[in-house]
């Protein structure tokens, strides 16, 4: 009979969160004091709760966050004087600009005014090259928490088939890096890739970022596949739904992401670990 193993993405990122706990502790009681700055320019919905979350998980850990919160309208010059401002104290560990950005300001002159040390999202164009020579880095959090929910749940990833949907810099290009790192055979496929259902039927770790509801089903999946899907979205009932349609995968694959619990939470318990990493850092 056909088992589907579901990959607990809340479970594993309570257990990474409870070990960074015991390590904050060990580091404040030798007087270290490990600080995030949040940046949040606009008050979207979405933005905000994932805000919360992250505060939230700062303080379960024992992380000091500070918050930032600016108005829509604010200037992008202003945006990145707090950033030039907050590069240079030395008691705040890792920054981090929630995404997107209101339109007039331009995303990536942001990013790149965050100082590598600090740049606890892995967004900085040097930490994305040393992601790809090998070099130590910060690693986006999304595809980071995705090797640890492969990991943690004991699936081989070495020498395995893994194509990856989706080539946004964000998920897509570091996942592919990552898994690369680990020795997968890996497929970037996109919008444009033809015959797609063909492609990702290679997979036997496929890997959905293509940002489009319940859209893969089990015609793109082979029997057996591991499928992680990054996608969140509210279907026509207003519930949470991914870029997999769950129901019909969970048929033909051997583990699956649940959304929601899955890949999200994974994304700040990686971004807990990159602040606790980023005490102590020399310019890399
Ligand atoms: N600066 C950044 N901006 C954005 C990032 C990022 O990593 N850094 N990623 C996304 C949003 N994101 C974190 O910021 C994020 C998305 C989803 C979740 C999550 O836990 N999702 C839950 C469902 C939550 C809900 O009720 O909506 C789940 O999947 O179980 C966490 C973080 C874009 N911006």
């Amino acid at each position: 009979m056909h088992m589907t193993q579901i990959i607990d993405g809340k479970a594993i990122s309570a257990q990474i969160k409870d070990e960074l706990k015991t390590k904050v502790a060990a580091m404040k009681a030798e007087g270290t004091q490990v600080t995030l700055a949040v940046i949040q320019v606009g008050d979207d919905p979405a933005s905000s709760v994932y805000v919360g979350n992250k505060k939230k998980a700062c303080e379960y850990i024992g992380i000091k966050s500070l918050a930032y919160e600016l108005p829509e309208e604010t200037p992008e010059k202003e945006l990145l004087s707090l950033i030039e401002e907050l590069n240079k104290k030395v008691d705040v560990n890792g920054i981090l600009v929630q995404l997107p950005l209101p339109e007039h300001i331009d995303e990536d002159k942001v990013i790149a005014t965050i100082s590598p040390e600090k740049d606890v999202d892995g967004f900085h164009p040097q930490s994305v090259g040393a992601l790809c020579i090998g070099q130590p880095g910060f690693v986006s959090c999304t595809p980071a928490g995705i090797i640890q929910l492969l990991k943690r749940s004991g699936i081989e990833i070495s020498g395995k088939e893994c194509v990856v949907i989706g080539r946004s810099n964000i998920v897509g290009k570091p996942m592919a890096l990552l898994m690369l790192r680990e020795n997968a055979t890996v497929t970037v496929a996109h919008s444009r890739t033809k015959d797609l259902k063909e492609v990702a039927k290679r997979a036997d770790i496929l890997i959905v970022a293509i940002g489009k509801p319940k859209m893969i089903t089990k015609e793109y999946v082979k029997e057996g596949a591991v499928v992680i899907d990054v996608g969140i979205h509210r279907d026509e009932n207003k519930k949470l739904c991914g870029d997999v349609d769950y129901e019909d995968v969970a048929a033909v694959c051997s583990w699956v992401t649940p959304v929601p619990g899955g890949v999200g939470p994974m994304t700040i318990a990686m971004l807990m670990n990159n602040c606790v990493e980023s005490v102590g850092l020399e310019a890399r």
